[in-house]
């Protein structure tokens, strides 16, 4: 089924953020369900992560300064961004956050979908969830409801899906682009890797809009379904199934 959504093409995932926030980290814990010690990465990490029977292509680019400006090199077909920030490193989140305004400038990321990680939750002094929302100045441009027409049934229904989930989520207006965003703290991480995931695939609609119709919305919604947490599940399941794509679907929108 979902070949036939994505064609054969995996879902291209880039991991971005500063040098030492946990791009690596991340990426092999997602793949392998470990963390392992790690070494700065010097150009990236290319692995395969597959959830079910959807596989993710993941890049784990290197985030120091100088190797920074080649991430541009990988922003073409990119579905979703993950971008890591290290919560503890105050003192560097004002560089985090112009690296992330620049990366949504640009032309080649429209349609993708970005997720911020709020790393580093268990050191002493780290910033939580909204801390982090606030210094990477994300609601300076917020617009609510931005160029998504959302019914108010649909609006709940996602506020009641990131409020369950403690996922906070918000809308995001670059010059150009348009971008829903979920802020992740490391508590949620990992226990809700599935929604994450689901996310992910939710949030791959131009795949969907362009190679199926309506009934192809609900394949997808169901093996979103089939692949969701528990939580998710039954957060599903309570509702109006027409809802369901609510949330499944109308993540991102560009101009
Ligand atoms: N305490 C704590 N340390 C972490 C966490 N995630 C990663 N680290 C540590 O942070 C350091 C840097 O992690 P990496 O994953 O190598 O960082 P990176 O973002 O890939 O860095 P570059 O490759 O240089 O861009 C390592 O020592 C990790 O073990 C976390 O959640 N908590
Ligand atoms: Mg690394």
């Amino acid at each position: 089924m979902f070949s036939s959504v994505f064609g054969n093409k995996e879902a291209r995932i880039l991991v971005l953020g500063l040098d030492n926030a946990g791009k690596t980290t991340i990426l092999y814990r997602l793949q392998m369900g470990e963390v392992v010690s790690t070494i700065p990465t010097i150009g990236f990490n290319v692995e395969t992560v597959q959830h079910n029977n959807i596989k993710f292509q993941v890049w784990d680019l290197g985030g120091q300064t100088s190797i920074r400006p080649y991430w541009r090199c990988y922003f073409p077909n990119t579905q979703a961004i993950i971008y890591v920030v290290d919560s503890s490193d105050t003192d560097r989140l004002v560089i985090a956050k112009d690296e992330f305004h620049a990366i949504l400038e640009e032309e080649e990321l429209r349609g993708a979908v970005v997720l911020i990680y709020a790393n580093k939750q268990d050191l002493p002094g780290a910033l939580d969830d909204a801390a982090v929302t606030e210094a990477l100045e994300l609601s300076n441009t917020l617009k609510s409801g931005g160029g998504l027409t959302l019914s108010e049934e649909e609006r709940e229904a996602r506020r009641c899906f990131s409020e369950q989930e403690s996922i906070k989520q918000g809308t995001l207006v670059t010059g150009t682009n348009l971008f829903n965003y979920y802020v992740i703290g490391k508590k949620t991480l990992l226990s809700h890797l599935s929604a994450i995931f689901l996310m992910l695939i939710a949030t791959c609609n131009e795949a969907v809009h362009s190679t199926s119709g309506a009934t192809g919305l609900q394949n997808v919604f169901w093996s979103v379904h089939s692949v969701a947490s528990t939580a998710v599940r039954e957060r599903i399941r309570s509702d109006d199934r027409r809802k369901a794509p609510a949330f499944a679907i109308l993540s991102f929108q560009s101009y």
